[in-house]
């Protein structure tokens, strides 16, 4: 009988296996031949990040490390959504302790994707605004599906990301294109940000996606993995450090700033606007 703490289970075929996890947002799937995990995310209708969604990725990422997987692809198992970032319903009206849990754990999801020293890259499949582009940004390479936007729109909804938030961004993109795009809020089409580097390449569908992600991860097989995990390790600490000095009053200064008057009315306008924009 199936459980969750059945560690292998074939899946689909001989070529690869759906590792099973105590979760059921996320799958971990590893392909047999190339060895690497393909994590997808799966909270319909548009893998918005609540708080089980945001443990169900750091239950998938940890498997991933320890399961000798040699790279990791995130991808989203819905057709035209990334992830829309994190859950507004669940930080809409709710108490102070909700909104540091969340905090606390798009915190923990990121220094897991940011600081894991495994190969990592996106299949973009999707709209990936905010969180989702805080995602696809943590990874290593990104690969995009055309007629789609990714990008940090925090400063459109009046909201200051932290530094942490913005580093993968800010790591990918010269420094004079990250602060306009940042302080505009603005939306890349798949094609702006091909041009502008934020994503890798771009493919005509999800499958070519993974597969681009695969050949990126696959072009470290001659590389010894301890040095290519180190090296990349120090290219990140800095920012690794920065965030954990500042993390606990990250959390506090979040919780704050959400649960203030102001911002909550932002949200519920806003997601007054969601609704209506699937009634029109
Ligand atoms: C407004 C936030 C204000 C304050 C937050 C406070 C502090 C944050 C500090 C900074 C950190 C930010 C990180 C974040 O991630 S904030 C989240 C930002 N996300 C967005 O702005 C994305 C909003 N969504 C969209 O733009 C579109 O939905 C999307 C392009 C992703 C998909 O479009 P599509 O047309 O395919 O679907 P929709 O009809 O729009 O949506 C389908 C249903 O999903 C619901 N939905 C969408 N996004 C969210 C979300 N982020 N959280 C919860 N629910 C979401 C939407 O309401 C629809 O629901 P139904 O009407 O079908 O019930």
């Amino acid at each position: 009988m199936l459980h969750s703490n059945l560690l292998r289970l074939v899946a689909r075929g001989s070529s690869s296996r759906l590792m099973s996890t105590a979760t059921k947002l996320t799958t971990v799937e590893v392909n047999d031949e190339t060895g690497i995990a393909t994590l997808t995310m799966n909270r319909p209708p548009v893998n918005s990040q609540n708080v089980q969604l945001l443990l169900d990725l750091q239950a998938s990422i940890s498997e991933i490390e320890n399961n000798k997987s040699r790279g990791l692809i995130l991808t989203s198992a819905h057709s035209n959504v990334f992830s829309a970032g994190l859950d507004i319903f669940e930080m809409y009206n709710t108490d102070v302790e909700r909104l540091r849990t969340v905090w606390t754990e798009l915190q923990n999801v990121w220094i897991a994707l940011y600081g894991t020293s495994l190969p990592t890259a996106a299949a973009i499949n999707g709209h990936a605004p905010a969180g989702g582009c805080l995602l696809a940004t943590a990874c290593e390479y990104r690969v995009m599906r055309p007629n789609f936007l990714i990008g940090l729109n925090e400063a459109q909804l009046g909201i200051i990301a932290p530094k942490w938030l913005m580093s993968g961004f800010t790591n990918v993109l010269p420094k004079r294109v990250a602060e306009r795009a940042l302080t505009q809020g603005r939306m890349f089409t798949t094609q702006e940000a091909f041009e502008a580097g934020l994503v890798d390449e771009i493919a005509s569908s999800k499958e070519e996606a993974v597969e681009k992600c695969a050949a990126f991860i696959g072009s470290f097989a001659k590389v010894n993995p301890l040095a290519r995990g180190l090296t990349k390790l120090q290219f990140r600490a800095d920012n690794i450090k920065e965030f954990e000095k500042i993390r606990e009053k990250d959390v506090a200064d979040f919780a704050a700033l959400a649960s203030s008057p102001e911002v909550q009315k932002v949200m519920g306008t806003y997601l007054e606007n969601l609704k209506n924009k699937g009634k029109k």
